[in-house]
């Protein structure tokens, strides 16, 4: 019935003040207020509506989107949101758009790498949203390969002039984001080529599209990639295909000295290549930049997906009647708990090490400002491995999710389907997830003997396994006299294996904080143990070899597990409670807060377009000849 908690009898079972955990899961009280604040504005706005999205054309899809994507910055300008509730307001909106790629990485790349020049010049048109921009690094050919990138941008000290040109096909700018249909700029990534020599890739502001009509400019050819995953999903998203034809960086005829984007270099207007001492790798700065904001959505997309379960999960009964009773919620069965209560756990340490990632990149950013690189290789390496650890859980986790809902799992009404479809791509884009781990890999080698002294140091013991772990798996490779190629596929292996310890660590650091509220730390202390715990069980090969656990340990940490999800079971409902996700968000029946989920889904049901009709479209060409045809071939 409309109106009754179906999960009233689970939320009073909850040990703890779920409201102070709403506020641990936010970051603050204030995060809270915006987020709750923003979350309910976009689900009670008609304008944001999403559940019809499975029935409409690429055509109809896209232009839906463009309207939503003008009606939120409509929002966003009437009601004076900050920046920080107008990122919330994208969030919660839950549509891939231009607008990710022009506020998550055209206007990132200018502040982070742009002149003063460049900022002044370029920054208020974007916060106007008077030019909209885009992140043209990929190419046909080359995505993973950054140094392997073809266009090239000659400068010609003559004319003043940057000719940006696409020599081959393989040279085409191919996925980026909003390039398809919508951006007028881009910054677009080029080998620069000074007086006959090469000086590598660098980042250029390039006008793509009139601002009067939109048409593009001359010696621009660009348009949309193509159908992708799924039939809504990134389809919202104009992924696009770009040529350049010889195009005059018009902007260098003024600016010369600094249309080459990046304050790590300028090329004066008398053709003069000014490399200054900083890493080149800092024209990688917005992928830095984007994988750590990555790893927060990791658990997002990770959390809503953990939501559906596990309120499905309470509300679902099968098998177990005794003597006509009720049957057992799916909840209850230990197979059901052993594969999601992991997940649970992951959302929240996906959590923390996401606060932690970006306290590591304002750090680093900071020390940058002031030329002091140490810490840079680290960043990469925590960024690059973060990101691929996370979303690779992630997207098996959703996957998991889709499972543990059985069959309704697979209706477009359940919401994890379009999650699913919607998020696996993180796993390629901002970087391949195995070449990010390579790189991790390649830093550990480099480390790998500052590792055994992180072990004498005073840390928990949960840590000192995964410690020594790491320190094991790269000792048995690095020990061989092999190369980094032939070892790689191990070397990888090693890479995740520091990753997770860096996880567990992080989420044992968060504990040792002040943590307010009955019951909140006890609980978070549950899940961090099933998450170090999980994992120990997972990797249990890796630990045994290293000998700092034995058999008999890992047969404890096993029946720890058992007792573990016991102890989680009461709280689930209030665990993900916490996430404070609205219905509108989660967009799925089978997680919606009050569980009234079988008369949703029956209703549902009759709303779909092949149900106008009683008779399908179709009957009277191909069925009812089929059905009426010669009685012989009935015999058949
Ligand atoms: C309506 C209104 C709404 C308003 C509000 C809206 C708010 C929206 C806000 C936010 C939304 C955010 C949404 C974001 C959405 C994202 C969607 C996805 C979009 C996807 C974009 C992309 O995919 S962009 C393209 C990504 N491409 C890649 O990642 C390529 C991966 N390859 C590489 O990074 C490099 O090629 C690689 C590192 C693999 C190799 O580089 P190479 O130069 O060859 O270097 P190498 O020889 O390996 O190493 C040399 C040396 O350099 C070090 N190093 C390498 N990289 C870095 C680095 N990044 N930083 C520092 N150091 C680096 C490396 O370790 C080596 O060091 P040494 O060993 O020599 O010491
Ligand atoms: C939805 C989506 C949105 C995107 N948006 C943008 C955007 O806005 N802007 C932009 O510039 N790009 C964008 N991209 C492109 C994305 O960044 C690239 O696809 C990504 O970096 C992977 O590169 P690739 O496609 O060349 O993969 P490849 O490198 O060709 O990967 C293919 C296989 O080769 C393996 N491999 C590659 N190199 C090595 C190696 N050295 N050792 C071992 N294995 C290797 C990989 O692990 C993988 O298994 C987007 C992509 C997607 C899917």
């Amino acid at each position: 019935m409309e109106g009754v908690d179906h999960l009233a009898h689970e939320r009073n079972k909850s040990e703890f003040d779920v409201d102070a955990m709403k506020i641990v899961w936010a970051g603050s009280p204030h995060a809270f207020d915006v987020s709750d604040r923003i979350s309910k504005l976009v689900a009670s706005d008609p304008g944001f509506r999403k559940d019809n999205r499975s029935t409409l054309s690429r055509k109809e899809l896209f232009k839906n989107t463009l309207r939503k994507a003008a009606y939120a910055w409509k929002t966003i300008v009437d009601l004076r949101l900050s920046e920080e509730e107008a990122a919330k307001l994208r969030f919660y909106v839950d549509e891939p758009a231009f607008t990710d790629l022009h506020w998550g990485m055209f206007i990132p790349a200018i502040k982070g790498q742009g002149t003063e020049e460049q900022q002044q010049k370029w920054l208020p048109l974007a916060y106007k949203m008077q030019i909209i921009g885009c992140y043209a690094q990929t190419e046909l050919g080359h995505g993973s390969n950054v140094q392997g990138l073809e266009t090239t941008a000659t400068f010609d000290s003559q004319t003043d002039e940057f000719i940006i040109h696409s020599p081959t096909l393989t040279s085409s700018k191919w996925w980026p984001g909003g390039l398809g249909k919508v951006a007028t700029h881009a910054i677009a990534y080029a080998r620069l080529i000074v007086g006959g020599r090469e000086h590598g890739v660098h980042g250029f502001i390039v006008q793509l599209r009139s601002l009067e009509d939109h048409s593009p400019l001359l010696g621009i050819t660009v348009g949309d990639i193509g159908m992708k995953f799924g039939n809504g999903a990134y389809n919202t998203m104009d992924n696009g295909v770009l040529q350049f034809d010889h195009v005059l960086d018009v902007y260098s005829i003024a600016f010369a000295s600094i249309a080459v984007m990046l304050w790590v270099s300028q090329v004066t207007c008398e053709g003069k290549y000014k490399q200054s001492d900083v890493p080149r790798q800092l024209v990688y700065g917005t992928m830095v930049y984007v994988r750590q904001t990555i790893v927060a959505d990791a658990s997002c997309a990770l959390s809503r997906a953990v939501c559906i379960a596990t309120r499905y999960s309470a509300v679902r009964r099968q098998f177990g009647s005794q003597n006509g009773g009720p049957e057992t919620q799916v909840i209850d069965y230990k197979t059901q708990q052993s594969r999601l209560f992991p997940l649970l756990a992951s959302a929240y340490a996906f959590r923390f090490i996401g606060e932690w990632l970006k306290w590591l990149y304002a750090d680093v950013t900071q020390r940058l400002q002031a030329n002091d690189f140490s810490t840079l290789p680290e960043a990469h390496a925590c960024t690059a491995g973060l990101k691929s650890l996370t979303t690779t859980a992630t997207a098996d986790g959703i996957e998991e999710c889709r499972k543990l809902c059985g069959g309704h799992g697979y209706l477009c009404s359940s919401g994890l389907p379009e999650l699913f479809a919607v998020y696996v791509p993180a796993c390629t884009y901002e970087g391949d997830n195995t070449v990010l781990l390579l790189q991790v890999a390649r830093f550990l080698m480099k480390t790998v003997s500052q590792l055994g002294s992180r072990l004498s140091s005073k840390k928990p013991v949960g840590t000192i396994a995964y410690m020594t772990r790491v320190e094991h798996l790269m000792q048995c490779r690095c020990g061989v006299q092999r190369g980094f190629a032939e070892l790689s596929a191990d070397l990888v292996e090693a890479a995740v294996a520091h990753c997770q310890l860096i996880v567990v660590s992080k989420f044992i650091e968060k504990l040792q904080q002040e943590i307010p509220g009955k019951g909140v730390k006890q609980q978070l202390e549950v899940l961090c143990n099933i998450y170090a715990l999980f994992l120990l069980h997972k990797h249990q090969g890796d630990f045994l070899s290293t000998g700092c656990i034995t058999p008999k340990h890992a047969a404890l940490a096993n029946d720890e597990l058992r007792s573990l999800y016991s102890q989680v079971r009461p709280n689930a409902i209030a665990l993900v409670d916490a996430f404070n996700y609205t219905d509108h968000y989660l967009g799925s029946i089978l997680g919606c807060y009050d569980g009234n989920v079988y008369p949703k889904l029956y209703e549902a049901a009759w709303k779909d377009p092949l149900n106008e009709s009683v008779v399908p479209d179709g009957y009277h060409l191909y069925i009812r000849p089929l059905l009426k045809q010669e009685i012989r071939t009935a015999r058949l």
